[in-house]
């Protein structure tokens, strides 16, 4: 089927991966149907092209941001992703969202609050005419979450949930949106070519070829305001769970505790917005024999987060268009780390495939 004329997207947190979707869609505006460009799965998704998706509302906590055009609120600090395409214009001012657990003891010390009263945001979502409402919220915003899930109920939003907090995985937050006939994709975005999907697919490689996993660990760090808010060790526990069930959902048979170390490690300032991860797999092979791989990958956080969004947002409306309601198990198990059902990426791909074609 072809999507109506257009997409009207909400951001939840105008940070670096806000960026990186926004200037996207200048950056792939043009791009031609038969032919996607480098960094795009699709040019063209189930009838929607990169140029139907425009950004309807955008929220904020940051003195920096709230009140200013969107444009000149993703160029603020601490945003400090690489900009690959202008940022016009784009008469989206930022509103000030409730701040709830949105802001840990690290991010306080990077921002100053606004000041202007909080929004009514199911409104401003009803009033933007909001299709999709993206969470891009800092890790360990539960109750913030929380608020802009109901905020996308009230409003008759689909949802998507980029951040390491259980709504999409969680069977009340299922049922309420499939209640409500609205589409929720989530949980933990998995980055295009990042360290989740990496190592996942290795250790199914390992899996399918007979070789024993052993022992592995997956070490990130970074210099974004990501890593930085996620020094504070206490909110880091769901995405570390988030994070670490990733990988081990695709052993077939557990290995102990301690023999599995993945999540974030360490934040390098220099580093940016740039994402370094050290993956090791040890294993046994043919005869006993010990095998051993080491990897590093070295990626731009934001754009790689953001080669999945452009995706995600329009699966969402499709659904929307097709009165699609609660969670979308294809898309979630290709695009998140914690959806509400994992398969290994061959089958996540494949079923989010059928789903765009109408199949699913
Ligand atoms: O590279 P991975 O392991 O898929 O994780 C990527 C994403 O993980 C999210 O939790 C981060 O907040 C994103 O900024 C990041 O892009």
């Amino acid at each position: 089927m072809s999507g109506s004329a257009s997409l009207r997207v909400g951001v939840v947190g105008v940070g670096n991966c806000a960026s990186s979707f926004v200037q996207g869609l200048t950056y792939y505006r043009d791009a031609a149907a038969n032919e996607p460009p480098p960094g795009l799965m699709h040019a063209d998704l189930g009838g929607y092209r990169v140029r139907d998706i425009e950004i309807a509302s955008a929220f904020d906590v940051t003195a920096a941001k709230v009140g200013r055009d969107l444009s000149e609120a993703l160029a603020a600090p601490p945003n400090n992703t690489q900009i690959f395409a202008e940022l016009r214009r784009s008469g989206v001012t930022v509103h000030r969202g409730p701040t709830l657990d949105g802001l840990g003891h690290y991010l306080r010390q990077e921002i100053e609050e606004a000041e202007d009263p909080v929004t009514d945001v199911a409104e401003v979502l009803r009033r933007s005419r909001t299709d999709v409402l993206v969470s891009y919220l800092p890790v360990g915003s539960q109750h913030a979450s929380e608020f802009y899930a109901e905020q996308a109920l009230k409003a008759g939003c689909a949802f998507v949930n980029c951040i390491p907090v259980f709504i999409a995985s969680d069977p009340s937050w299922q049922r309420r949106f499939s209640e409500r006939g609205l589409p929720i994709i989530g949980d933990d975005i998995k980055s295009q070519v990042g360290a989740t999907i990496v190592h996942r697919v290795l250790a199914n490689l390992f899996r399918e070829r007979g070789v024993r996993i052993d022992r592995t660990y997956q070490l990130n760090f970074g210099g974004n305001a990501d890593f930085k808010n996620m020094l504070e060790r206490e909110r880091l526990e769901s995405k570390k769970i988030s994070k670490t069930q990733a990988v081990t959902s695709q052993f077939d048979t557990p290995l102990p505790a301690d023999n599995v170390h993945v999540g974030p490690s360490d934040f390098v300032p220099w580093l940016t917005d740039r994402k370094w991860a050290q993956i090791r797999i040890e294993g046994t092979s043919f005869g006993g024999m010990p095998l051993n791989l080491e990897l590093k990958l070295e990626v731009w956080d934001s754009p790689n987060s953001a080669g999945i969004v452009i995706d995600a947002v329009r699966c969402a409306k499709l659904a929307l268009d097709r009165g699609i309601g609660g969670a979308l198990t294809g898309p979630s198990s290709y695009f998140m780390k914690s959806p509400p059902q994992q398969f290994t990426d061959n089958e996540a791909r494949e079923r989010t495939m059928r789903f765009i074609q109408g199949l699913d």
